[in-house]
C-alpha cells in the first residue's frame, strides 16, 4: 500500500521503515530499526532520488506508481551504489526502460558489478557541478568521494535548496510518521542513534566528511534529505545535524566523562572496573559508563567513546594475549579511526603477563593522537587492599586530566 509523504514543493518521500533486520550491515544492531529514504520529484521530467532496500520493495514500488500515475519515470539518480540503496535499482530500470540512471563512471561500473545486468544504454554521465533540468526543479550534482563509498555523490535541488546528502547526516532508527526532525524531540529520539550511525558507518571518513561539509557550505541549504533516518528542515534541526557532523568528523569529545571498557571472565577484573568507577565519583567526576565488551556490542561502546574525553580499557591475560573481546574492541576502535582521545589501561594476569603490554602497545602505536593518562596498571589476578591506592592514583590522574580537558565547539 502506498504510504509517501510530501517533503516540499512536488518532492515526495518514498522509502520506508525496516524493523526486522537484526544487524545494520550484518554488524550493528537496530534495536529501533532504521529508515531507507527515496524521494520523488514530480516535474515535466519526473525523477526518483536513490531506491530502496528489498527489504521496502513493495512499499517503494507502491509510493512511485501511485506518484507517477501513470506516466513514464524519466531518471533516477544514484548517490550511492551500496545494496541497501540498491537492490530494487535494476527492476527500476526494467520497469521503466526510458528511464535515465543518473550516477558517475564508478556508479556504472559498480552497477554492473553487482547486479550482472550491464543497462548502457540507459546510463546518464554527470560530473562535478553537473546540472539535470526537471522542469521547475534542477538538480546540481557534487561528488563526496568516501563520504562511506567511492562512487558516492550528494545532488542539490536549487529551487527547492534541498541537498539529497547520501549516506551523510543520516542516522539509524525509523521513521514514525513524521517525517521531518523537528517533528520530533529528535535530541531525546535520534542523536545517540544519529553517533553511533555516523561512528560506525562513516566515523573512519573525517577528513572526507569535512571536504563535503566544505564543498556544500556554499549552498544555500533549506532542506538536507538523507537517506537513512529524518529530513533535517529547519534552521535549527540543519544547524544542529551540521554542527554535530563537524564535531564527530574531527573526532573531538563532545563532553567530559569517562567510558570504562572492561573485559572479565571470572569477575575479577570486572571489579577492577568497579572500583575505579567508585574511585572516579568520589572525586567529583560525573558521567561514567561502564561497559563489558563481552556483553554490549561496540558499536555503542564506540559510539560513547568517541562522545567522551576519556577511555579506560581493563582486561585480563588470555592464553599468553589480550583477551579476545577487548582485543576485537580495540581493533574495531582502530578501523575507524579513533584519536585525539585520552585512555588509561589496566590489564589482569595470573602468571604471565600480556594483556597490559598488548593494549599498551596498540594505544601508542596503531593509533594517532591518543595520550595515555596514569602508569598502566597490572593487577595479579584480583584487585587486594594494596593495589587500592594504585586505583587512587589513576582515578587522580583521569580527574586531573578531565579538569585540564577543554571542550571546544568545532565550527
Ligand atoms: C582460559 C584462561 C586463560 C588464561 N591465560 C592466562 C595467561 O596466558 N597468562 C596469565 O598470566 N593469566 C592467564 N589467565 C588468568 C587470568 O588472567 C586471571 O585469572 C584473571 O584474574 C582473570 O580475570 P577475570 O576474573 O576478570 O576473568 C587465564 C585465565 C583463563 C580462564
Amino acid at each position: 500500500m502506498h504510504c509517501a509523504q510530501k517533503m516540499t514543493h512536488n518532492i515526495y518521500w518514498i522509502g520506508s521503515n525496516d524493523w526486522r533486520t537484526e544487524r545494520f550491515e550484518n554488524l550493528f544492531p537496530i534495536p529501533n530499526g532504521v529508515s531507507y529514504n527515496s524521494y520523488f520529484i514530480d516535474d515535466e521530467k519526473t525523477c526518483v532520488v536513490d531506491s530502496v532496500d528489498a527489504e521496502i520493495r513493495e512499499e517503494y514500488f507502491d509510493n512511485l506508481s501511485h506518484l507517477l500515475n501513470g506516466r513514464d519515470l524519466d531518471y533516477i539518480i544514484v548517490n550511492h551504489m551500496e545494496p541497501d540503496h540498491c537492490q530494487t535499482l535494476l527492476e527500476t530500470l526494467e520497469r521503466y526502460p526510458n528511464c535515465k540512471m543518473v550516477g558517475n563512471a564508478t556508479t556504472f561500473r559498480m552497477f554492473e558489478q553487482f547486479y550482472r545486468t550491464p543497462k548502457p544504454d540507459q546510463y546518464y554521465t554527470v560530473k562535478e557541478g553537473d546540472e539535470i533540468c526537471l522542469g521547475k526543479h534542477t538538480l546540481v550534482s557534487y561528488t563526496m568521494p568516501m563520504v562511506h563509498w567511492p562512487e558516492v555523490t550528494c545532488t542539490y535541488e536549487k529551487s527547492t535548496g534541498t541537498l539529497f546528502s547520501a549516506d551523510a547526516f543520516g542516522t539509524f532508527g525509523t521513521i514514525n510518521g513524521n517525517i521531518f526532525a523537528d517533528q520530533t524531540d529528535f535530541i531525546a529520539t535520534y542523536e545517540d542513534e544519529a553517533r553511533r550511525y555516523y561512528t560506525n558507518i562513516v566515523g573512519k571518513y573525517g577528513p572526507q566528511v569535512q571536504n563535503a561539509i566544505r564543498k556544500v557550505s556554499g549552498l544555500e541549504i533549506k532542506r538536507i534529505a538523507p537517506l537513512h533516518g529524518p529530513i533535517w528542515r529547519t534552521p535549527e534541526t540543519i544547524e544542529y545535524i551540521l554542527h554535530k557532523y563537524l564535531h564527530w568528523s574531527s573526532y573531538t569529545a563532545e563532553k567530559k566523562g569517562v567510558v570504562i571498557a572492561f573485559g572479565s571472565m571470572y569477575g575479577n577484573t570486572r571489579d577492577i572496573a568497579q572500583q575505579l568507577a567508585k574511585q572516579l565519583s568520589k572525586r567529583g567526576v560525573t558521567d561514567i559508563k561502564i561497559y563489558d565488551v563481552s556483553k554490549t556490542n561496540a558499536s555503542y561502546i564506540i559510539a560513547d567513546a568517541w562522545k567522551y574525553t576519556n577511555l579506560v580499557t581493563i582486561a585480563p591475560t588470555y592464553n599468553l594475549n589480550l583477551y579476545l573481546t577487548m582485543e576485537n574492541f580495540i581493533h574495531e576502535l582502530k578501523a575507524l579511526n579513533f584519536q585525539n582521545h585520552k585512555v588509561s589501561i589496566i590489564g589482569n594476569h595470573s602468571w604471565a603477563s600480556a594483556a597490559m603490554k598488548t593494549m599498551v602497545a596498540h594505544f601508542e602505536n596503531d593509533f594517532k593522537d591518543i595520550e595515555i593518562v596514569s602508569q598502566p596498571l597490572d593487577i595479579k589476578s584480583s584487585l587486594k587492599e594494596e593495589d587500592i591506592p594504585l586505583i587512587e592514583k589513576m582515578a587522580d590522574d583521569i580527574k586531573a586530566s578531565i579538569d585540564a580537558a577543554e571542550i571546544k565547539e568545532v565550527l
